[in-house]
């Protein structure tokens, strides 16, 4: 610690807290311990009567807390991300735009083994709004040493300055054909358009035709391709995904499908999910459930998909570990543990 006249205390650190007295009103640190003092502060300090203050010596190669949550951040933010603060030592990271958030899980572990390094993110794939907070950062001493922080900047760069990322959601044009005989025939109403049209729309997304088809493989098919030939990126088919006698769909979609991701994913409700290419276009199967709950499987991967992604087996499988909806009363998905 060092004694400073506080015309000289611009630029340098608060070795302690600063208390306010205001009888009756209020008692509390005005200034806190690690506070950069600012130019404009001098006259404030001199009305609390601090015309002396002791500031925190930092010697040659320490690095002050502020300075070093500023470094960690930029270090680990790659596209799409802006930061806030710092306050109190910590910078938060946020989304630029609505998309899904991507966490190098790998880079941000190794991050954080680094003594006195704080990162702390929300989970990786999740859905984010704009300006939603992702990730913070901060050291948990005042001052550390610079190599500390250059390692942080080392592996930043050894994963591409991309430890967390947001990808930007694309407005897709969809087609969703509704499978059922009883729905085709006219024998009860049909509850499966409405419910993918809020989906649709939810994700920012066109509906660009709709087709309904009985329970039979060719005709099926046949209603897939001619939505894509229409120019879908997307098809939705909906209903006829379990093990009815009547449940042709899966087969349908294979037909039609250059090749099939997976049929079933460990995520419950929408476990019997079916999710093929036809060349860069996703064709999803998606099972009955998606017409009782507001998300399931779907709400999952749909997203990635429009983020630009081409899921994988590997990828599915990964649900297994929170892939199963609590069921809560009120639905605050994507704020919740499915699917993380
Ligand atoms: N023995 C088994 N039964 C079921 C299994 C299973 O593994 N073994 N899985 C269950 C799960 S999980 C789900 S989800 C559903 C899957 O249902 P499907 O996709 O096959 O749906 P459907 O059989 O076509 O229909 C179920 C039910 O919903 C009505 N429905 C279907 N489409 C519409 C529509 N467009 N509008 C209104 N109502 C619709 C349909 O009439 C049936 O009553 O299977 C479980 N069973
Ligand atoms: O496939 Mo069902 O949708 O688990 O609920």
């Amino acid at each position: 610690m060092k004694k400073v006249r506080i015309e000289d205390a611009a630029g340098l650190v608060l070795a302690h807290d600063l208390t306010k007295i205001i009888p009756g009103e209020f008692k509390g640190p005005a200034f806190k311990k690690g506070y950069v003092i600012k130019k404009e502060d001098v006259e404030i300090l001199k009305d609390m009567g601090k015309y002396h203050i002791y500031v925190l010596e930092l010697n040659k190669g320490d690095i002050h807390e502020n300075e070093a949550a500023e470094r960690i951040a930029r270090a680990i933010a790659g596209d799409n991300i802006y930061f806030s603060g710092p306050s109190e030592g910590k910078i938060e990271l946020k989304a630029k735009k609505r998309g899904i958030v991507k966490i190098n899980v790998e880079g941000l572990n190794k991050i954080n083994e680094i003594d006195d390094i704080v990162v702390a993110t929300i989970h990786t794939n999740t859905l984010v709004g704009e300006g939603q907070n992702l990730a913070a950062t901060r050291i948990i001493p005042l001052v550390i040493k610079d190599e500390k922080i250059k390692k942080v900047e080392e592996l930043g760069r050894e994963y591409y300055n991309n430890i967390i990322t947001v990808k930007a959601l694309k407005p897709l044009r969809i087609g969703v054909v509704v499978v059922g005989t009883e729905v085709y025939e006219g024998r009860i109403k049909d509850k499966f358009l409405p419910v993918m049209e809020e989906k649709i729309k939810r994700y920012g997304c066109s509906l660009i035709g709709t087709k309904y088809s009985p329970d039979d493989t060719k005709l099926i098919e046949n209603k897939i391709k001619s939505l894509i030939e229409k120019g879908a990126d997307i098809v939705l088919t909906c209903g006829g995904m379990s093990v009815d006698a009547d449940d042709v769909t899966p087969q349908a979609i294979r037909n039609a499908a250059d090749r099939v991701v997976s049929y079933g994913i460990p995520a419950i409700p929408g476990n019997m999910l079916m999710l093929a290419y036809r060349g860069k276009i996703a064709i999803f199967g998606i099972p009955g459930s998606a017409i009782y709950v507001k998300n399931t499987s779907l709400d999952l991967l749909l997203p990635r998909v429009l983020a630009g992604e081409t899921l994988t087996r590997k990828d599915m499988i990964s649900y297994g570990h929170g892939g199963l909806c609590p069921g809560c009363k009120v639905c605050v998905f994507p704020d919740c543990p499915f699917g993380k």
